[in-house]
């Protein structure tokens, strides 16, 4: 757990997540019921909504997964846009793998394409599977790396997820990697209005990729943080929190800056950077 995130605080748990009452666990942890999640009329859906497979082309932002209960993700190559392929190896000595980006959120997808193709080129092919994975419940890095786990197995081979938190110091880091809850409870407006009782404004974005290489794997966490403060909402709200985000060093938020700027100093950037020098120097393809 990393300092000053207290998200396992099990009171603050319990009084933050009454109102997700419909859990089921899975590998031990409890998964939330998204709240939109309709039950399917499709068969197989009833075995594990969580494990769905989204099959229309494009992904979404923010919204929860439309799923159609078909969790055969030999769909997901056919269907899914390749994000980003580049082969720099010596193919003759090395084969060039694929990595899956499992992701429902179409703008950390767009993000993680902006950010691989600006910096140094992966010896990996990475693709985006749109898997509709479990929002779970726990420390962030036991969050990334359970997603990752869960991933790989629907894949079947390399796979990277990434989870992100967002963390108000004064609140001892949460709501962390419930934010997602909390943006959809209390909107752009809702989240500034908690710290309105404290002086202390100061929170941080973190973003946790996990890596496995496959099913059984240990997953390789890569953490990244960008220090900033919450502000009231200003800027384009298509990105999540980011209009209520400012980092330190700036006078815009997330949402009021270009993007290839956020893209340098994001949290994203941040660990994505880690994973890049990660799967260049100790986890090149056999
Ligand atoms: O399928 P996954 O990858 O899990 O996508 P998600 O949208 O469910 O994402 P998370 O579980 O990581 O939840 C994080 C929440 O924070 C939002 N978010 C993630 N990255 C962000 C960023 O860089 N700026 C603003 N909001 C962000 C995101 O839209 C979610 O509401
Ligand atoms: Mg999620």
């Amino acid at each position: 757990m990393q300092k000053g995130v207290n998200c396992s605080s099990r009171i603050a748990q319990r009084a933050l997540f009454t109102p997700l009452k419909a859990c089921k666990s899975v590998g031990g942890f409890h998964t939330p019921v998204r709240e939109t999640e309709q039950p399917s009329q499709t068969p197989g859906a009833s075995r594990g909504h969580c494990r769905g497979v989204r099959t229309g082309a494009s992904l979404d932002s923010d919204r929860d997964p439309v799923l159609t209960g078909r969790s055969n993700v030999r769909h997901i190559k056919g269907i899914l846009p390749v994000v980003y392929k580049q082969r720099v190896m010596d193919i003759s000595t090395k084969t060039a793998s694929e990595i899956m980006f499992a992701t429902g959120n179409a703008n950390k997808l767009r993000e993680v394409v902006a950010i691989l193709e600006a910096g140094r080129p992966l010896p990996f092919t990475v693709k985006a599977a749109n898997l509709d994975l479990p929002e779970l419940q726990g420390e962030p890095q036991e969050i990334a790396k359970e997603k990752c786990r869960l991933a790989a197995q629907q894949v079947g081979g390399a796979v990277m997820v990434e989870d992100t938190s967002l963390c108000f110091n004064a609140y001892e880091g949460l709501p962390g990697p419930y934010i997602k809850w909390f943006l959809k409870a209390l909107g752009h407006e809702g989240l500034p209005r908690m710290l309105a009782g404290f002086d202390d404004k100061s929170a941080y974005a973190q973003c946790i990729f996990a890596y496995s290489p496959g099913p059984g794997a240990e997953p390789q966490v890569f953490v990244g943080r960008t220090q900033g403060r919450i502000v009231p909402s200003r800027g384009a709200t298509a990105f999540g929190w980011d209009p209520v985000f400012q980092p330190e060093g700036f006078q815009e938020t997330y949402a009021e800056m270009d993007k290839t700027v956020k893209n340098t100093i994001s949290h994203r950037y941040r660990a994505l950077d880690k994973l890049r020098d990660y799967l260049l120097n100790f986890s090149a393809p056999e």
